[in-house]
Order: structure tokens, then sequence, then C-alpha cells
């Protein structure tokens, strides 16, 4: 039974990885994000307005119990979720996590691609988005570093980098095999 498990900050590429990884490894793929939006039937911003940042994290802790437990799956977490509650600790009893590593530079580059659904980003300037990863991406790390495998990311400019993160994250999984 295989179970893939990625984490990182917001715009690591844990969903467009996961994607690609499932597809390549044939298994299932699931984001956390998506399954919370289909059985809420709400967006995961409408769901930050409706019940704050804390009423998201509890609906994220109990719908990861339930994604959680799938097998033959890659889930890509929420950016947040390894910092909450004991998912973290969960996490690495149910699969294999996989922390996908970025520096700010690179994760900003991302984030500049897809910034309007991130509910936690919304509203600032370059700068204090800046500031922002900077010191939540601080805050994150110690959690996001018990994961059991860590993938660093490409930075920007190398050739055809989302297929490359793919196929290390899929040789590090036959690895354990
Ligand atoms: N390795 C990569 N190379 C180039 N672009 C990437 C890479 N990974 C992600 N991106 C781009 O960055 C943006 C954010 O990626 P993605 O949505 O997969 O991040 P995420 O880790 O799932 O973020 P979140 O925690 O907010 O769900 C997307 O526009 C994606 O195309
Ligand atoms: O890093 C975070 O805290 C978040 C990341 C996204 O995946 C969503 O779960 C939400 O926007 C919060
Ligand atoms: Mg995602």
């Amino acid at each position: 039974m295989k179970r893939i498990i990625l984490i990182g900050y917001m715009g690591a590429g844990k969903t467009t990885v996961g994607k690609a990884l499932a597809k390549k490894l044939g298994l299932m793929f699931y984001d956390l994000d998506w399954y919370i939006e289909s059985r809420m039937r709400k967006t995961v911003k409408q769901l930050f307005d409706e019940r704050g940042e804390e009423g998201f994290r509890k609906i994220e802790h109990n719908m990861l119990h339930e994604v959680a437990e799938f097998e033959d799956v890659v889930l890509a977490c929420g950016g947040g979720t390894p910092c909450f509650f004991d998912n973290m600790d969960y996490l690495n009893r149910q699969g294999e996590t996989v922390f996908l590593k970025g520096d700010p530079d690179t994760i900003i580059k991302h984030l500049r691609m897809s910034r309007g659904v991130r509910p936690l980003l919304l509203g600032k300037s370059d700068e204090e988005l800046l500031a922002y990863i900077n010191e939540s991406l601080a805050l994150r790390t110690p959690f996001y570093e018990k994961a059991k495998h860590t993938i660093d990311i490409m930075p920007m400019d190398s050739f055809d980098k989302i297929a490359d993160t793919v196929d290390e994250v899929a040789e590090l999984i036959e690895q354990q095999q």
C-alpha cells in the first residue's frame, strides 16, 4: 500500500507536483483543500470569511482524518496543515511524508501566479507579502522538518522543474519499497 503525503509552504507546488506524481505512479490524487471544498460545498476563502482561521483549522483537521485513511494515494496537504493540532505526527503515522522545501524567493515567484485564492495572502502589497512569507516560513519550518523526507524544489529558471521534482519524489519513494 502506498500513501505519499506532500507538505510544505503555500506555493511550494504540493498540488501541482502531487497531481503529476499520482499520474506517473498510477495512484489516485487527493488534495486536502479541494476535498474540504467539495465536502463543505464552500471555497477555502468562504470558510475563512465565515468561520475565521480557527474554524477553518478545525474543519481541516477533521477532513484530514478522512482523506489520510485512503489507500494507494498521493495526498497534497494545505500549506498550514502540519502546523496545527497533532496533524504532523498523525501524517507521519499515515504514510511517506515529503516536505517540498523552497526558499522565500522561489515561493514568492510561484505565489505571484496564484495569489487570489489564498486568504492569508489577500490584500498584501509585494513588500508585506515578502515579510509575511519570511516570518511565517520561519515559524512553520520546524513542523515541516518533521517529515520523513525532504526535497528541495528547484530554482525558478531550471529546465522543466515540475517534472524534475516529480521524478525526484518518485525515485525517493521507490527506494523505500
Ligand atoms: N516546481 C514548480 N515549477 C514551476 N511552477 C510551479 C512549481 N510548483 C508550483 N508551481 C506554480 O506555483 C503555483 C502554486 O503551486 P501549487 O498550487 O501547486 O502550490 P501548493 O503548494 O499546492 O500551495 P497551497 O499550499 O496554497 O495549496 C502554481 O501556479 C504552479 O503552477
Ligand atoms: O498555508 C496556509 O495556511 C494555507 C494554505 C492553503 O493550502 C489553504 O489551506 C489555505 O489557504 C491556508
Ligand atoms: Mg495546494
